[in-house]
């Protein structure tokens, strides 16, 4: 394998040149404009691999249900095919010529921490995806509410990093007749939802998708008295336990639950009213799965100001939410194990007080408009 660092622009039509090498890949969906010159240079070809659909496929869609209608009509009219494995003679070169050695950093997963619970690789994400087949089809479910971490594929950092194929996932699974096949190929859907917003939207990582929450009063970078709450947030120490144990466990495990997700994301930006970008660039900085499209997405779901979101009023209790999702306490208990003790401190502010703030706040915005 060849390593380099730099402008893809000018390493890859060089490295292709000195090789003689045709250059071939797999689409991504962002910073188009350096493939296409890369492409110019090179006459590479690309393929479909890292979506469903091809964003520019059909219409832009705002609303997931009818995209999620025209993915499910487009891919029962042509199921993915995996493409049969090219014929590739393996060069006979010293690869340590052409590599950079800048460009080896020390592999974050050798911590051991993030060792035990991630494993990269096309091998290991298959084992994982057959392994979850296995449990679907011994009547095991889909259920993203099960705080547990059983009852999900546990595949996001895969499909991030191209290790496993969105359709290829759907062949395997579309094939099996089991309860919680289509519960889990719509959460797979939701993501090809997320790169076609984004493909449409490229600024959603930065700005509010909704204009009217530009004049939301959120505290951003410039007003910094947020900061000292915000760090607070990121070290799970809110003294709100279901909170605390998933920033806790991003921080050891580099991954949280969807459903800790929700609510961890509503408490920063809802009941603390800070900006969702402070949001979305932590989850970014340390989630294993942190993907351009879907953490933005995500994050203005919550927030409220994206396309297709929760409705701003929807600000969830993070005290009942536990109840509901944690009713025993497991989950909370082995992030943060003194939760249920005298040293646990009170929630930074009180949960029912800061719900009424924001949706006094969110009334300002709606009358100014
Ligand atoms: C604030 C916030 C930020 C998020 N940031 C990311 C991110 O950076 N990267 C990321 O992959 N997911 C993100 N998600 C979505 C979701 O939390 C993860 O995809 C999910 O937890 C992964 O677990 P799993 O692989 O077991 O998913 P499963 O439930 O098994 O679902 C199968 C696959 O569908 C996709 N998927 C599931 N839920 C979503 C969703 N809500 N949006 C988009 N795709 C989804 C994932 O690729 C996942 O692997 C975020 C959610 C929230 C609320």
């Amino acid at each position: 394998m060849i390593r380099a660092t730099g402008d893809p622009r000018e390493i890859v039509p060089r490295i292709a040149a000195e090789l003689g090498a045709e250059v071939t890949w797999n689409r991504r969906y962002h910073l188009t404009d350096v493939d296409a010159q890369v492409k110019e240079a090179t006459g590479a070809t690309s393929h479909p691999g890292f979506l469903l659909t091809e964003p520019w496929a059909g219409k832009p869609y705002k609303v997931f249900t009818p995209f999620s209608k025209a993915v499910q009509a487009a891919l029962s009219d042509a199921p993915p095919q995996p493409l049969p494995a090219p014929d590739i003679t393996p060069l006979d070169i010293d690869t340590a010529e052409f590599s950079d050695r800048a460009a080896e950093p020390e592999p974050f997963w050798a911590s051991d921490t993030l060792a035990t619970h991630c494993t990269p690789g096309e091998d290991a994400a298959l084992e994982r995806f057959h392994n979850f087949l296995e449990h679907l089809a011994d009547g095991g479910g889909y259920d993203n509410d099960d705080l547990s971490g059983h009852s999900t594929t546990g595949l996001s950092p895969h499909l991030r990093f191209g290790e496993i194929s969105p359709g290829y996932i759907w062949a395997e699974a579309s094939a099996l007749d089991a309860p919680g096949v289509w519960a889990m190929l719509r959460q797979v859907i939701w993501r090809d939802f997320a790169w076609h917003r984004y493909f449409h939207v490229p600024d959603m990582t930065t700005r509010n998708v909704r204009e009217q929450f530009d004049r939301f009063e959120w505290s951003w970078a410039g007003d910094t008295d947020h900061l000292a709450d915000l760090a607070l947030w990121q070290r799970g120490e809110t003294g709100v336990p279901l909170v605390d144990a998933g920033m806790r466990e991003l921080w050891a495990t580099g991954t949280m639950h969807n459903r800790v997700r929700m609510v961890a994301a509503s408490w920063l930006t809802k009941n603390l009213g800070i900006h969702w970008r402070h949001g979305e660039e932590w989850f970014w900085d340390t989630l294993v799965d942190a993907d351009v499209a879907s953490n933005p997405f995500n994050w203005q779901w919550v927030a409220g100001s994206g396309d297709d979101a929760a409705p701003y009023f929807r600000i969830f209790n993070p005290l009942l939410q536990q109840e509901k999702f944690d009713p025993g306490g497991s989950y909370v208990q082995r992030w943060v194990p003194e939760a249920f003790t005298p040293l646990y401190p009170e929630p930074m502010v009180d949960v029912k007080e800061s719900r009424k703030r924001a949706l006094e706040s969110y009334q300002e915005v709606r009358s100014s408009m």
